[in-house]
C-alpha cells in the first residue's frame, strides 16, 4: 500500500517548506501546499518545492461560478500537482467545469492530469458552527448530499472528516478517493479542527489519503513524529 500520509505544509516560507520536504522524504508519501503558501509564493514557490521530487497536493479549495473555476484549473495545470481541491458546495456545474478543465488542459501539456477533489464540509466546523450559516440536519446528512453531487460531476474524490469517512466509503464504492484531514494521534494537540480522530482509526473507516499538519510540523523533531504515525499504522 502506498503511504498514505500527505503533510500540510502551512508556512509561507519557502526555505522552511523545503526543509521539511528535505527531512520527510521517504516517510511520508507527499505534501500539500496551500493558500497560505500559495499566496505568499505564487507559481514559482510551487514550482520550488515540486522540484524536489515529492508528490505535490496543491490545496487552494476554489469556490467560484464554473468559468471562473475552469480558469483557475487551466492556471494550475502546468504545476504538475497530483491533486487539487474546489469546495463540493460550489454545486455540479462548478465541480463538472473544473473537472473538465482539468482533462482539456492536461491534454494541450501531455501530462498526467490533476486530480480533482471536493472538500465536504470543513473539519473545522461542528454541528452548531453549520447551523450557524444555515444549514439544517447533521454534518453526515450534508456530507452524504454533498458526496453524492460530488461522484455525479465526475470529480475524482471527496474530503471528508474521519467522522463520515466510512459511510461515504460505503455510497461511493471504492474507486472514489477519500482524502482525510482533521488528524490527531492521541499524543497531539485538535487545535481548532473539531471533528477528529486518530490515523489508524481513520483508515480501519476508509480514508485513502491523511491529510496531516501541525502534529508534524509543530513537533520538535517533524521526521520522528512521522516515524511514530507510521508505527501507529503499521502496529
Ligand atoms: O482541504 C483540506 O486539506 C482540508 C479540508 C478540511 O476540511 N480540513 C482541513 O483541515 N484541511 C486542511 O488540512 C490541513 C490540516 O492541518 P492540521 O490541522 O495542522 O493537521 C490544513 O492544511 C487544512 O487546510
Amino acid at each position: 500500500m502506498p503511504n498514505p500520509v500527505y503533510v500540510a505544509l502551512d508556512t509561507t516560507n519557502v526555505n522552511q517548506a523545503a526543509d521539511l520536504v528535505a527531512k520527510l522524504k521517504g516517510l511520508v508519501g507527499g505534501v500539500k501546499l496551500g493558500l497560505e503558501f500559495f499566496t505568499a509564493n505564487g507559481p514559482a514557490g510551487i514550482e520550488a518545492i515540486t522540484a524536489l521530487g515529492m508528490p505535490v497536493f496543491l490545496d487552494l479549495k476554489f469556490h467560484d461560478i464554473p468559468n471562473t473555476v475552469a480558469g483557475a484549473m487551466r492556471g494550475i495545470a502546468p504545476l504538475a500537482a497530483r491533486y487539487t481541491t474546489i469546495h463540493a458546495s460550489g454545486g455540479f456545474a462548478m465541480m463538472k467545469a473544473a473537472v473538465d478543465a482539468a482533462k482539456d488542459a492536461a491534454a494541450k501539456v501531455d501530462r498526467p492530469r490533476v486530480k480533482v477533489l471536493a472538500v465536504s464540509i470543513l473539519t473545522s466546523m461542528d454541528q452548531s458552527a453549520m447551523e450557524s450559516v444555515g444549514f439544517s440536519g447533521s454534518v453526515l446528512e450534508q456530507v452524504k448530499r454533498l458526496a453524492v453531487l460530488t461522484q455525479a460531476s465526475g470529480v475524482d474524490g471527496l474530503v471528508c472528516s474521519p467522522h463520515e469517512v466510512e459511510t461515504v466509503r460505503s455510497m461511493v464504492g471504492p474507486a472514489m478517493a477519500l482524502v482525510v484531514p482533521g488528524i490527531r494521534p492521541a499524543w497531539a494537540e485538535a487545535g481548532d479542527q473539531k471533528r477528529v480522530m486518530t490515523p489508524k482509526e481513520a483508515m480501519e473507516r476508509g480514508a485513502d489519503i491523511l491529510v496531516i499538519g501541525r502534529p508534524i510540523t509543530a513537533a520538535s523533531y517533524p521526521a520522528d513524529a512521522a516515524k511514530r504515525i507510521l508505527e501507529e499504522l503499521n502496529g
